[in-house]
């Protein structure tokens, strides 16, 4: 009994704790070995999205280890998160000295770590800082945990999801199906903005989002919405722009102190659920994300995609879409082809 009682204690120490209580590290892999769930790590689990992130990650029955990594604060964010009364297992890593050690053995990487803009940028403005931040993660992802599914929050999407391949291809370590950028906001938002302007429940609407994670690449299929309802052109206008808008709407609401976290969080929570449930083996999980694709002339794309337990098992084309949408998909091409480009340009000029 007590010893039961004194290894829950060790489960919730820092490494460094550890260390001082003289706890040897193959005790704490025995007691782990036994616990079902996945172990996820959350890189930049210290900002504006890694802190309410790791705490729904840390309400997930399906989580049971959650290493918490950033370049600040982690030991405090853990200490508070740890006092939670779920089973999930939490530990936090601070400092680049740590990042391999966050990252042995993970299921999962989920990284929203890096800068987020303030009124008058763009997404491409984050891309001098955030592409070598992301560059450096996947780097440690490639040589402590090859086989996890990875999935970027850090913008630009666009260009940090090639980024990511890029590391990954050079590292030998690629897998196409493991390499996810999440854009589950922009359908939460459809789903929510959907919502309103019908007057329905958001959680009965579901609209898919193609395209990618930037202005006018994101693109609702407002025809395809299911249920199956009629909006009038001018209410396509409006939800189309809105959505596209989100991002934006946030940041100048928030006025200089940094863009979507809580929303973001909520929608990274969903995601991470919905992969974690496909790795265990639930079958028929679709969600919309931006992937190494096929469906367009792009090498990436977001779109439909069927998780399963290898991660993205089959991705989806785009369906029949009306002459709106068919204008919208033939716009941002262009613009989403120049970002891909750019962040497949900065990794072959690094030496990794
Ligand atoms: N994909 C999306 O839909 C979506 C939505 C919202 C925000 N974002 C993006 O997510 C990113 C983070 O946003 P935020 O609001 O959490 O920002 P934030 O500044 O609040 O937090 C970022 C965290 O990253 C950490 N960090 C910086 N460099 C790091 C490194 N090398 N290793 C580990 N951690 C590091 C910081 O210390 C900080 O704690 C931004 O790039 C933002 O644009 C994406
Ligand atoms: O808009 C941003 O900069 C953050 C994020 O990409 C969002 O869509 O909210």
């Amino acid at each position: 009994m007590a010893g039961e009682r004194l290894a829950k204690m060790i489960m919730h120490l820092q490494p460094e704790q550890e260390a001082a209580h003289g706890v040897l590290s193959m005790q704490r892999c025995r007691m782990q070995g036994g616990s079902p769930g996945f172990k996820v790590a959350l890189l930049g689990a210290s900002g504006g999205i890694g802190q309410p992130l790791a705490l729904l990650l840390k309400m997930d029955p399906l989580v049971s280890v959650l290493h918490l990594y950033d370049i600040v604060n982690t030991p405090g964010v853990t200490a508070d998160l740890s006092h939670t009364d779920t089973s999930t297992i939490v530990r936090g890593f601070v400092g680049k000295d740590q990042l391999e050690a966050s990252l042995v053995g993970m299921d999962l990487v989920i990284i929203p770590a890096g800068v987020p803009r303030k009124p008058g940028m763009t997404r491409d403005d984050l891309f001098n800082i955030n592409a070598g931040i992301v560059r450096t993660l996947c780097e440690g992802v490639a040589k402590c945990c090859p086989n996890a599914v990875v999935h970027i929050i850090s913008n630009p999407v666009n260009s940090t999801v090639p980024i990511a391949a890029e590391v990954f291809k050079r590292k030998g370590t690629y897998d196409p199906r493991r390499l996810i950028g999440v854009t589950t906001l922009d359908v939460v938002r459809a789903n929510t903005f959907v919502a309103e302007v019908l007057g329905v429940d958001p959680r009965l609407v579901d609209v898919p989002v193609i395209g990618g994670h930037a202005g006018i690449t994101i693109l609702p299929l407002l025809s395809q919405v299911k249920p199956v309802y009629s909006l009038t052109k001018d209410e396509v206008t409006y939800l189309t722009k809105r959505i596209q808008n989100g991002g934006t709407e946030v940041v100048e609401a928030k006025a200089g102190s940094g863009s979507a976290t809580l929303s973001m969080a909520y929608a990274a929570a969903k995601f991470a659920d919905s992969t974690l449930r496909a790795l265990r083996g639930e079958a028929g999980i679709i969600q919309c994300a931006f992937v190494p694709s096929q469906v367009t002339d792009l090498p990436y794309f977001a779109s439909k995609v069927l998780l399963g337990r290898n991660g993205v098992e089959e991705v989806f084309p785009l369906g029949p879409l009306n002459e709106y949408e068919r204008e919208g998909l033939a716009k941002l091409k262009m613009e989403l082809k120049a970002s891909i480009e750019k962040g497949i340009t900065f990794v072959a000029t690094q030496s990794l």
